[in-house]
């Protein structure tokens, strides 16, 4: 497949890093696969079949920070190695802490981790690159997963899941509603011979297929936490988490009166770089 690479630069009192965070949200949501920051801002990379110059710059002009003039330049990239560039190139070994290491078959091995993921992530979201799967991993490793059911909602490259699988899940179910992520997700599980974890290609409609659960972790974005948080619900057993990432600090208060909703409580939130993820329990007295 060919992929536009944009070249885009700003000016704007904001800082760099928050800057590129919104402009990478606001670029995915037109069907941009992928960023890499620069010294000037930020390359983020489209299917040709996806990218319409027309739909680009009406989401510039209605870009959601103020005081921000983006310019952008856009090149073919034809390539069928494309995508092995890219890994090579910009997706480096990630530690959390002293426990996690999440890296490519293509790295050298580090000894030393509890655990050790392997992830070939063919672009689909979840290396431990973004501040949001960093957030969720590190909620992850201070949980006791040893027999617990699980849903991985979101699940990208899998990384999640294949956590939980290696924390001793009982049962572990990804969903996804992303073809490329589907795929990717059942390639890293037998990479890291996950076995446990079954995917599932859809959104929350495919949940009830799956019955009921202990934790459900989701890292999706603002927008479709808040329409689906319902749904994460009805598949909760009492008194069983829901951690979700994938939006700003200044959305939690919109995130949790959602929660409150349905019968769910914040117990805790941690931030990274601006992003958020959110801890809360399902009230013991809702079904
Ligand atoms: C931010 S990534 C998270 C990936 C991984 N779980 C992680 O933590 O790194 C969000 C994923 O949600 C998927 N997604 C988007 N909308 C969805 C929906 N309505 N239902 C299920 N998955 C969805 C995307 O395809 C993408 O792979």
């Amino acid at each position: 497949m060919n992929y536009y690479e944009l070249d885009f630069t700003y000016t704007s009192p904001i800082e760099a890093s928050i800057l590129n965070d919104v402009l990478a949200a606001e670029l995915g949501e037109i069907g941009f696969e992928s960023f890499t920051e620069n010294e000037y801002g930020l390359l983020g990379y489209i299917p040709d079949t996806s990218y319409n110059e027309i739909i680009l710059t009406d989401k510039l002009k209605n870009f959601p920070l103020e005081n921000v003039d983006i310019h952008y330049t856009a090149k073919l990239i034809e390539s069928k190695d494309w995508n092995e560039e890219w890994e090579k190139n910009y997706f480096k070994p990630i530690r959390i802490g002293n426990e996690c290491i999440i890296r490519a078959s293509f790295h050298k091995p580090e000894p030393g981790y509890a655990y050790n993921i392997i992830i070939d992530p063919k672009m689909a979201f979840g290396t431990g690159n973004h501040e949001t799967t960093y957030l969720m991993i590190n909620e992850m490793l201070k949980l006791d997963l040893e027999d617990k059911e699980i849903l991985d909602m979101g699940c990208g490259t899998a990384v999640l899941a294949i956590l939980a699988c290696m924390k001793r899940a009982k049962r572990v179910i990804g969903i996804d509603i992303d073809e490329w992520a589907y795929n990717n997700a059942l390639e890293n599980i037998r990479l890291n011979n996950a076995r446990k974890i079954e995917i599932a290609l859809g959104g929350a409609e495919q949940i009830p297929n799956f019955g009921l659960f202990d934790i459900v972790f989701a890292n999706i974005n603002r927008n479709i936490l808040l329409n689906d948080i319902q749904r994460y619900t009805q598949c909760m057993k009492p008194g069983a988490l829901l951690f979700m990432s994938g939006f700003y600090t200044e959305d939690i208060p919109v995130i949790e009166a959602e929660c409150i909703k349905n019968g769910l409580t914040l117990l805790s939130h941690a931030e990274k770089n601006n992003w958020a993820a959110v801890k809360t329990i399902k009230n013991d007295n809702i079904n």
